[in-house]
């Protein structure tokens, strides 16, 4: 087993990776929390495939119950996060109780708002079953649903008790999910680690080193949130690319482009103007081009009403007054947050 700490202020936990762990998920949540009852939220593909699995392990030693949500960013909503409360209320899930995010980013992040918020708090742990939230969104807390006005506008910062990542659940994901983390991945080779880059750039079977990237990312995100766990600060390169990204997926009304896809596009757009600018090393947005291509991600912005675009960047959660934190890259594996005024993003698009 990989294991790695997580010291945010708030809490510190264990990020555990092994492959098959999901079968033995019942003696090692027991290890970490003595009440008796479960409540695993869940989407409905990932129940379809792994229900029978997690409910065994689960209920060797607890009451188990199960919410499953519409697969997909919509169900980053209030409406279902309003439907999945009421059932939790339903089922007298008390304080004491213990959720289960079981699922991608979109579970994860709707499950970790309903238990930051439902009875003022519950417990919850992470198991995620994505690329995406295996090597990112598991970690670290942040959790939020969307606005039409945009991405994540309403959330919190509200640690897992623990997060348990199985490699092995990504053998039934499609590779357009599987792409899309790996845009997040590709992100972490460029904020932090130029030796993880090469890697990506080098391997010609990312299967066979995947349990080593996933534990890179995550000794990467550790390390930042450990630093800054309200996004003060440090944390906010994590948003690398995402400025841009976030923009695209309101516009195209969080239907176009799914999140890997739109940061992935972000981070060429914002690099290949920065170098434009001088403010990035000369050719480093062509070589993430040249990854992003390699793992199937698109990276030219699309066709898309300037105006409308600027307008959504501007909900950015860095931005505060008249400026906006915009993340940029010296050169591959070193970045640095550029306040500029917030209309001067139309520069960088
Ligand atoms: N909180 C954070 O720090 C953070 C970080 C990055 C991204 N995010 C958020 O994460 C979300 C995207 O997450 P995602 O890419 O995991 O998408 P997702 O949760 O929508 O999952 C993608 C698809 O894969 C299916 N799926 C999940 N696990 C599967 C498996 N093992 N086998 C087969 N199918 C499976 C899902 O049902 C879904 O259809 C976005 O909302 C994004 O904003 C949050
Ligand atoms: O954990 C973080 O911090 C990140 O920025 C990770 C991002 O990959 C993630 O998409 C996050 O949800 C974006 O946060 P937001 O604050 O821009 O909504
Ligand atoms: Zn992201």
């Amino acid at each position: 087993m990989l294991t790695l700490n997580v010291n945010a202020k708030s809490r510190q936990y264990k990020i555990n990776i092994k492959r098959g762990i999901l079968e033995k998920l019942g003696d090692h949540i027991k290890l970490l929390y003595k009440g008796k009852r479960l409540l695993v939220i869940t989407d409905t593909n990932v129940s379809r495939l792994y229900k029978e699995k997690i409910d065994r392990t689960l209920s060797e030693y607890f009451k188990v119950d199960f919410i499953e949500v519409e697969p997909g960013e919509s169900s980053k909503s209030f409406k279902t996060m309003e439907i999945c409360c009421e059932k939790l209320a339903q089922l007298n899930i008390t304080r004491s109780d213990l959720i289960v995010a079981f699922g991608g980013g979109v579970v994860g992040d709707l499950a970790g708002f309903i238990s930051a918020t439902y009875l003022r708090g519950v417990d919850f742990i992470q198991v995620p079953t994505t690329l995406l939230s295996q090597v990112d969104s598991s970690v670290g807390g942040k959790v939020a649903i969307n606005l039409e006005s945009g991405k994540n506008l309403v959330g919190n910062f509200y640690q897992p008790k623990a997060v348990f990542i199985d490699p092995d659940l990504l053998s039934t994901l499609d590779e357009k999910y599987f792409s899309d983390g790996m845009a997040e991945v590709i992100k972490y080779g460029c904020i932090r680690d130029e030796k993880l880059f090469n890697n990506l750039k080098e391997c010609t079977d990312i299967n066979k080193i995947i349990e080593e990237i996933i534990y890179t990312c995550c000794e990467i995100k550790a390390d930042v949130v450990g630093e800054d766990e309200l996004d003060k600060g440090i944390r906010m390169i994590l948003n690398f690319g995402h400025t841009i990204g976030h923009g695209i997926e309101k516009v195209f009304d969080y239907k176009k482009y799914s999140h890997g896809e739109a940061v992935a596009i972000g981070m060429y757009v914002i690099s290949k103007n920065s170098e434009k600018l001088g403010l990035t090393k000369m050719g480093t947005a062509d070589e993430i081009k040249n990854l992003l291509e390699k793992y199937n991600l698109s990276y030219e912005l699309p066709v898309v009403e300037e105006k409308n675009l600027i307008d959504a960047i501007k909900k950015d959660k860095k931005r505060t007054g008249e400026y906006l934190k915009i993340i940029l890259l010296k050169e591959i594996g070193n970045c640095y947050i550029k306040k500029i005024k917030s209309d001067e993003i139309k520069n960088y698009i």
